[in-house]
């Protein structure tokens, strides 16, 4: 599989060959477990691995059948450092749909289109019990399941038509600027710094360090006019937020690709490669929206972490994060994945917060009265991006969520984050619209997961008493004790961003019996 035959395909950290084969990243232990490596062979460029599925677990049953082939990469990473532990790529599924899965669509659209008939009917009784659509949708005593009725209710509202006209009026502007004439004045500060399923991502470092997104839409499997005004205008929205990206300006510009960014987007492949396909194959009317943020420093996944404190610091931060916004936009981000929460150190160096962070015990760490504690919170700032999948309510009522209409977001595999759609999906019953706050307990859930199992901080010894010790066996509650479907998270009523906030900041409490059997 040649590198620049590769680029990302629906949702993040999946990727699709020329030959129309779709291949996911596979780093999670649990899915390698199944795998055994027999064959590697060494290459200039990388290393290639063969192997076979031995073991059939039901998640990969498909696949079962033939051998697989994985590569592992060995690129550098988008900040320039070569991964610790090589990325591993592993075969999914043909992009193409098999027999299987299209008599199976069959089934669920006629399903789903029966369900519609009776959504009709639901929609004309709620009119004619004067509910209102657009105010959230009661559900509890109609018995035609909760999730047609609600988006239907839902859509006449807050999923109205929206054209390029109405992005351009969100925008004040009157038409489409012409893109090569509106980068010119940028081009001595343009760097690329980072791609994306939708979009190429670049610093432009004038008076100001700035991101911009830039964001092809209106054609054919591009962004639609809806998920860019949901995404513009949740940006808006939550950018008064600590925690938040600020949106500095969204432009709307026509034309093909600029040379000077093509020019920028062959040194970065140079330089770190790259998954996407070089951004020159544009029409001439293509429109693209520029969405100029705030710097927020370094995805979580390239950020380096250096101790459990620290994790700790970054989790509290970003579960705050989204408390506040639950209570203010009733907001789920439904796409928390480590690439869309942001991490900076600020003014201290390295060595200065690895001392700070060696003075930050548990209790104080959310005790925000400790000069030790705040002074290394002050000194990590998080930001959470990306609301493409988001759901919120706007100060006006209007509520702007993602349908999750593509089924591709929940049939891939061999990394947590998918799993999470998954689960989603499950629990709130396609039920997109409304409010359903326990979504981000599972992202807070992947979180943990994530920093526990992937950031390569080492697992302190049992006996150890440290304060390493302490962080880590709080990290374990909070693994145990949300995880999605288990019961203590039913028991302690712990289903939304800000009842874990709360559970935690009281010292999460447990009975000594469960909080044993947990540590163990
Ligand atoms: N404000 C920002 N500051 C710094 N880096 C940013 C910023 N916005 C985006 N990035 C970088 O660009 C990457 C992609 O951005 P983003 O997640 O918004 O795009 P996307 O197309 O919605 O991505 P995906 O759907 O693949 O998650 C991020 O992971 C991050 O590395």
């Amino acid at each position: 599989m040649q590198k620049n035959h590769l680029r990302t395909y629906g949702n993040s950290r999946r990727y699709i060959t020329n030959s129309e084969r779709i291949w996911a990243q596979l780093d999670d232990p649990d899915f390698q477990k199944n795998v055994d490596l027999y064959v590697l062979q060494e290459s200039t460029e990388r290393e290639r691995v063969s192997t076979q599925i031995k073991d059939t677990s039901d998640r990969i049953a498909s696949q079962t059948r033939r051998p697989l082939r994985l590569s592992v990469s060995k690129k550098k990473d988008r900040s320039g450092v070569p991964p610790k532990e090589p990325v591993v790529l592993i075969q999914t599924s043909s992009r193409r749909e098999s027999r299987e899965n299209r008599d199976k669509k069959k089934k669920r659209d006629e399903f789903y289109s029966k369900k519609k008939t009776e959504t009709h009917a639901y929609v004309k009784a709620e009119k004619e019990n004067l509910v209102l659509a657009g105010s959230r949708p009661r559900i509890a005593h109609f018995d035609i399941p909760v999730v047609q009725r609600c988006k239907t209710v839902s859509q006449s509202t807050s999923k109205r038509h929206v054209k390029l006209d109405d992005l351009l009026r969100f925008l004040h502007q009157d038409a489409a600027l012409p893109f090569k004439s509106y980068i010119e004045p940028f081009q001595k500060w343009i760097r690329k710094i980072g791609e994306a399923t939708y979009s190429e991502v670049y610093e432009v470092h004038t008076r100001r360090r700035l991101v911009w997104k830039i964001v092809p839409f209106l054609k054919k499997e591009q962004l639609r006019c809806i998920d860019l005004y949901n995404e513009l205008r949740s940006t808006k929205t939550l950018g008064d937020l600590d925690g938040f990206v600020k949106m500095r300006r969204g432009v709307i510009v026509q034309g093909p690709y600029p040379r000077v960014l093509l020019r920028n987007w062959d040194m970065y492949k140079n330089k770190y490669g790259t998954q996407n396909y070089r951004p020159d194959y544009f029409d001439k009317d293509q429109y693209f929206c520029i969405l100029q943020l705030e710097h927020g420093g370094i995805d979580l996944e390239h950020f380096t972490i250096y101790s459990w404190q620290e994790a700790w610091i970054v989790f509290s931060k970003v579960i705050h994060a989204l408390a506040i916004a639950e209570r203010r936009f009733e907001f789920e981000h439904r796409d928390l994945h480590w690439g869309n929460i942001l991490v900076r150190r600020k003014q201290a160096s390295t060595q200065q917060v690895i001392d700070l962070l060696g003075r930050v015990s548990l209790s104080n760490a959310l005790d925000k009265t400790n000069s030790a504690s705040t002074a290394a919170e002050g000194d990590i700032q998080i930001t959470i991006i990306d609301y493409t999948l988001s759901r919120l309510r706007c100060t006006d009522g209007r509520i702007l969520y993602y349908d999750f209409d593509d089924p591709e977001i929940f049939t891939a595999e061999g990394d947590y984050q998918f799993d999470i759609y998954r689960f989603m999906r499950d629990s709130i019953k396609l039920d997109w619209a409304s409010f359903h706050p326990k979504t981000n307990v599972m992202w807070i859930h992947y979180l943990a997961y994530q920093l526990v199992h992937k950031k390569n901080l080492p697992i302190p010894k049992k006996d150890d008493e440290s304060r390493e010790n302490t962080f880590f066996k709080y990290f374990i509650k909070v693994l145990n004790v949300i995880r999605p479907g288990s019961n203590n998270s039913s028991r302690y009523k712990l289903n939304s961003a800000v009842s874990v906030e709360r559970w935690i900041s009281d010292g999460c409490h447990l009975p000594k019996t469960a909080e044993k059997k947990l540590l163990r």
